[in-house]
C-alpha cells in the first residue's frame, strides 16, 4: 500500500467529459476538494493530453486512462511517449505481453496499472467475451502475472482488492473504480462497492465519475467520499 499522506490524494476524479472547456470548469468548481483526476481517451481525444501538462502544471496529479494493449512494440513506444507528460499512472490491460512492453517503455515517474476485469462485466460478461476462469479468478491469475511482470498496480473491482492485496503484496497499488456512495445509480457498473467499502478492503485509490461529474454540487459529493473513507 503506498504512503497517502493527504486523504484527498485517495480519491481520483474521472474526467469523463468531452471537451477540455467542460473539464477545466469541473475541475475549477471541485476546486481543493480533488487533487487527482483521470483522463481517459475521451478527454485525451479532445485535447485532453495537453490538459494533463496544465494539471500537473497547477500540482495536481493526473492519471492516464488510455487502456493500451496492442503488439508489444507498439505499447512499448506508445508508453515511452506518454511519459513525459507528467502524469503518475496509465493504464494498460492485464495481458501478459502487453504488461511486459510497457515496463519496457515506462520512464521517469510514470506508474503502469494493469487493468484486470472491467468492472461493468459480471460472470455473464465474462462468459460471452470467451473466458472460461470465473471474474475472482481471472484477477487473480492476472495480478500474478502483474506482480511477475513488475507493473506498479492493478486496476479491479473493491471486491477483489483483499484478494488482490494478498497476491500483490503492500508495495504495488491496488486502484478501484465501480465505486457508488451509497444510493446512487450505478450505471453501467456491475462490481461496485462503497467509498468505505473499498477503504476496509485496502485499496489505495478510488476512482469515480459519474456521482461527481454529474452532482448538482460535485465539489460536496468529493468531499463527502474522502471523509467517508477517512472514517472507515
Ligand atoms: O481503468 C479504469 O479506470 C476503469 C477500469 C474498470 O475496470 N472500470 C472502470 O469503470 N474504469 C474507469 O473508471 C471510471 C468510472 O466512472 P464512473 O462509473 O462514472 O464512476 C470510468 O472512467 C471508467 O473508464
Amino acid at each position: 500500500m503506498s504512503q497517502i499522506t493527504d486523504p484527498r490524494d485517495r480519491l481520483i476524479v474521472a474526467l469523463d467529459l468531452a471537451d477540455v472547456e467542460g473539464a477545466r470548469a469541473l475541475v475549477d468548481r471541485i476546486g481543493d476538494a480533488a487533487t487527482f483526476y483521470k483522463i481517459g481517451y475521451r478527454l485525451g481525444y479532445g485535447g485532453g493530453l495537453a490538459f494533463a501538462r496544465a494539471l500537473t502544471d497547477r500540482g495536481l496529479k493526473v492519471f492516464l486512462d488510455l487502456k493500451l494493449h496492442d503488439i508489444g512494440n507498439t505499447v512499448e513506444e506508445g508508453v515511452r511517449a506518454v511519459a513525459d507528460l507528467g502524469a503518475s499512472f496509465l493504464t494498460v490491460h492485464a495481458y501478459p505481453q502487453t504488461m511486459r512492453a510497457a515496463v519496457r517503455g515506462r520512464g521517469g515517474r510514470l506508474k503502469i496499472l494493469a487493468v484486470t476485469v472491467l468492472t461493468s462485466y459480471d460472470e455473464a460478461d465474462a462468459r460471452e467475451a470467451g473466458y472460461a476462469l470465473p471474474v475472482a479468478e481471472m484477477v487473480a491469475r492476472r495480478s500474478e502475472q502483474a506482480r511477475e511482470i513488475g507493473i506498479d498496480g492493478i486496476v479491479c473491482s473493491a471486491a477483489e482488492a483483499a484478494a488482490v492485496r494478498g497476491i500483490v503484496g503492500p508495495d504495488r497499488l491496488i486502484v478501484t473504480p465501480g465505486i457508488r456512495p451509497a444510493g446512487s445509480d450505478p450505471g453501467d457498473q456491475k462490481r461496485v462497492l462503497t467509498p468505505g467499502e473499498a477503504r476496509r478492503a485496502g485499496i489505495d485509490h478510488v476512482v469515480v465519475g459519474r456521482p461527481i461529474t454529474g452532482a448538482a454540487d460535485p465539489r460536496a459529493v468529493a468531499r463527502a467520499i474522502v471523509e467517508e473513507m477517512e472514517s472507515a
